[in-house]
């Protein structure tokens, strides 16, 4: 009989499981996609039903169309788009929309936590408390929807939702709890101080698991749902970044992950938690037992993309659109863009900037604007690099992830601008292959990820930096280096504006 395990990775723009065999190889993949709700400036919600219905269409259609037999799907795991707030009441109901990591309403919450807690949060945590992570989200609601926040009774994040609805058990994995930032790093545990500090009951915080860890079998009313087996188990699985770091094969500290989803993400493996970013770089547990990563993360990467297409370009195919940019120059012939479009992590940590085109000329086609956003993009992530270096952190070896890592070309333009060696996978599942392999070493097929990785894992083109182009773009960064505090004030002005006029 064959063998499969699912891995569900839940992210921004869509749920794509794949079922992956005990060779590490993909034999099905389906897709479901679900809308944003942005209805202000900074707002940015979901429904979970979206994800659990999605998630369910995709994985009707991997039995029906796929003809995966139920019976043959031996173990189930999920990487998941990070510190999205689920609030639930005492059924275990939805209370509200989801609140998501790129919403960043919470400026108010997040100063009152710099108020209160100052370096003491960043040295339980590691973590700085952004507008993006949970803790601000949950004060924002217990001071704007007093109603709703009198009914909530604990808070999951996204992929524990989507856990909790095919098992009926509440938990968070350790990888995803860091990014709630109310978990003490060196204790390994809820913080109470924390807690405490802004009146938030201990008792709200779900049991935490380690990422392989089971979290039981797919329940009788999941299973009739679904059409999936009772037998199926359910593993904890990790947070996107986590799971797209194991499923990159970033299990040793000499290799970077660059990945190019909604988000963007330039991570580093740790294996020393007393390392020191002061909460410049998000610190997190990982998908592996007793590790750590760190990560800096461009807000809007793909999305800036996105962006781009829907508001001018929306006659033309993706991949025909940044295939165009390969008709432009190294520097977009003079055109600088800094993706600030939904405000900044890292290295700024500012959810009220917001982005720009430098040295826009009567000669400028649309080609350089393409082109100009791809590398404004992965400027935003050789500014994380630097952070490495200022640590001496050592690496040669960079691996491309996301719906990015598609393109060839953007791929040169990652090697050129880090200068160093970019690598992309034979197919690009970070994620999602991060997923199945939790449920396949979960299951104890492997006796660890790396035995896991060298099934599972496949490199594939390499690109080396062209050292011409290499120095063209180290000019380059420099300037696009001085955007950021030269436009803020601007950006600070126009969005108050914007908000004094939101109706
Ligand atoms: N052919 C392509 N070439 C380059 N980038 C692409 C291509 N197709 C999609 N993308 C980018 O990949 C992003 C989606 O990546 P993905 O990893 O699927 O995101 P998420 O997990 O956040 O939903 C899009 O925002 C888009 O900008
Ligand atoms: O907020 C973060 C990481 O801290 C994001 O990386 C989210 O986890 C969403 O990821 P994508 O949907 O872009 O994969």
């Amino acid at each position: 009989m064959n063998e499969y395990v699912l891995g569900v990775d839940l992210g921004t723009s869509a749920v794509k499981v794949s079922a992956m065999n005990r060779d590490g190889e993909i034999v099905a993949q389906q897709s479901y996609d679900y809308p944003l709700s942005q209805p202000h400036p900074g707002y940015s919600e979901q429904n979970p039903e979206e994800w659990v219905s999605g998630t369910t269409v995709a994985i009707v259609q991997l039995i029906l169309e796929d003809h995966i037999k139920p019976e043959e799907i031996s173990g189930i795991s999920f990487s998941g788009q990070m510190h999205g707030l689920v609030l639930l009441d005492e059924n275990n109901q939805v209370l509200r929309p989801a609140i998501l990591w790129n919403d960043t309403r919470t400026s108010k919450q997040r100063a009152e936590i710099e108020d209160k807690l100052g370096d003491k949060f960043v040295e339980i945590t590691k973590n700085q408390p952004l507008e993006g992570f949970t803790l601000p989200k949950l004060l924002w609601v217990k001071e704007n929807e007093p109603n709703i926040w009198a009914k909530a009774k604990t808070f999951v994040l996204p992929k524990d939702y989507v856990r909790y609805r095919m098992t009926g058990q509440i938990a968070m994995d350790y990888s995803d709890a860091t990014g709630t930032v109310l978990i003490d790093v060196k204790a390994g545990d809820w913080s109470k101080a924390i807690c405490d500090a802004f009146d938030i009951p201990v008792s709200m915080c779900p049991p935490l698991m380690k990422s392989i860890d089971s979290a039981g079998h797919v329940s009788e009313s999941y299973a009739l749902f679904s059409g999936l087996d009772t037998h199926t188990e359910v593993f904890g699985g990790a947070a996107d970044n986590a799971a797209g770091a194991v499923g990159a094969g970033i299990l040793s500290p000499n290799m970077v992950l660059s990945s190019i989803g909604t988000s963007g993400v330039v991570l580093k493996y740790e294996e020393d938690p007393t390392v020191d970013y002061h909460g410049v770089l998000q610190f997190e547990y990982h998908a592996i037992p007793d590790s750590f990563y760190s990560m800096g993360v461009t807000l809007a990467a793909g999305y800036s993309l996105n962006w781009f297409k829907r508001t001018f370009a929306q006659d033309v195919s993706f991949n025909d659109m940044v295939a165009s940019a390969g008709d432009s120059t190294v520097g977009a012939n003079g055109l600088i863009y800094t993706p600030y479009i939904v405000g900044e992590r890292a290295p700024y940590a500012d959810a009220d900037v917001r982005g720009s085109f430098i040295g826009v000329d009567g000669t400028h086609q649309k080609r350089d604007f393409v082109r100009a956003v791809l590398e404004g993009i992965i400027f935003s992530f050789k500014d994380i690099m630097d952070i490495y270096d200022e640590h001496d952190k050592e690496f040669d070896t960079v691996v491309a992830i996301g719906g990015g890592a598609k393109s060839p070309l953007w791929l040169q333009i990652q090697a050129d601008i880090f200068n160093k060696k970019v690598v992309s996978l034979t197919n690009e599942q970070g994620p999602g292959m991060g997923a199945a392999m939790i449920a396949a070493v979960g299951l104890g097929w492997f006796k660890d990820f790396q035995e896991c990785a060298e099934k599972f894992v496949h490199f594939g083109k390499e690109y080396l930096p062209n050292a011409e182009n290499a120095k063209k773009y180290d000019q380059l960064h420099k300037i696009y280096g001085q955007v950021y505090n030269q436009t803020k004030d601007l950006s600070h002005q126009l969005l108050d504006y914007r908000r004094e006029n939101d109706k």
